[in-house]
């Protein structure tokens, strides 16, 4: 489970927060055309990464390079790390040792996570919560379009004078979704997601997931208890298991996949043999 924002901060800045990057550089002058010019994922490079808590050494050294664009799945048993290692990709979090690069220096906007629950703010109609997502460009003109255009994206247009709290949970992640991408950011981050979804939304959730990123070709990362998600969406599925890297597994089916293929089902088979031996040895 994701352990974010563990704060007292005010809601509508733990909602800004859970799509910023605070270690992204900030860079002041406005670059909103340089940046739609340069739209599309960037590199990620992890170089030795340590992080404990207390006594508690819960990453032991990750290497790890994702090309640009690349959709990553983390998966791991319970508590092996994988919310802490997606939390230092995204700046929430303090490196102990190590490093991580994305090639060029980063502006807030480029970063962004999409947690389990929504983070809505209740007191915001839906479009305002999609217009949160854009940080400091709120400020620019086209806030409004912007933020319809997100909510096009996520198939949510006619609710965008309606109140979160009328909302089923499926709707209410897609509008967290337009609001993680109506910065279009450069790399996107997903710590479960879909957990709290149903079978049936989850699945219609995974093809919009899967969607967006192909339009849009961020870098994507999604930790998930879900193997068959992981094989269903990503490109390469990594196990982590105790600290460290244990597999990393390039998934070549092509898309669009057909869940429950006698490919993928194979490839989940062997990771979760994986995760069920890790499992054994605790
Ligand atoms: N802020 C924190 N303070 C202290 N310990 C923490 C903190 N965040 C995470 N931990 C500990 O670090 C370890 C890894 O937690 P993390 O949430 O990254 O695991 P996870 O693999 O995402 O787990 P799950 O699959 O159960 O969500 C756990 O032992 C957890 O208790």
């Amino acid at each position: 489970m994701q352990t974010a924002l563990r704060t007292s901060l005010p809601e509508a800045e733990l909602a800004s927060r859970a799509n910023f990057a605070p270690h992204a550089r900030v860079v002041r002058e406005e670059r909103q055309g340089e940046r739609q010019a340069q739209i599309g994922g960037l590199p990620l490079s992890i170089r030795g990464l340590r992080k404990s808590f207390g006594e508690n050494e819960v990453l032991r050294g990750i290497d790890l390079h994702i090309p640009a664009g690349q959709f990553v799945a983390i998966v791991g048993k319970s508590g092996c790390g994988k919310s802490t290692l997606l939390r230092l990709i995204a700046g929430l979090e303090k490196i102990d040792a190590g490093s991580i690069s994305f090639g060029q220096e980063t502006q807030p906007e480029d970063i962004r996570v999409m947690f389990q629950e929504p983070r809505l703010l209740p007191w915001a109609r839906v479009l305002s919560n999609v217009e949160v997502g854009l940080g400091r460009d709120r400020a620019s003109n086209d806030v409004h379009a912007r933020a319809e255009k997100a909510l096009t994206e996520v198939g949510l247009t006619d609710k965008r004078d309606q109140w979160p709290s009328v909302l089923s949970g499926g709707q209410k992640q897609r509008v967290a979704l337009a609001r993680a991408l109506v910065s279009r950011p450069r790399v996107l981050a997903f710590d479960e997601p879909l957990g709290a979804l149903d079978a049936l939304t989850r699945i219609s959730m995974q093809r919009l997931l899967e969607r967006v990123w192909r339009d849009q070709g961020f870098t994507a990362i999604l930790v998930t208890h879900d193997v068959a998600e992981a094989v269903a969406l990503a490109d390469r599925v990594l196990v982590i298991d105790e600290g460290r890297i244990a597999h990393d597994v390039t998934v070549n089916a092509t898309r669009p996949r057909e869940r429950g293929s006698a490919e993928l089902a194979s490839l989940e088979g062997s990771i979760l043999s994986n995760l069920l031996s890790a499992e054994d040895r605790t």
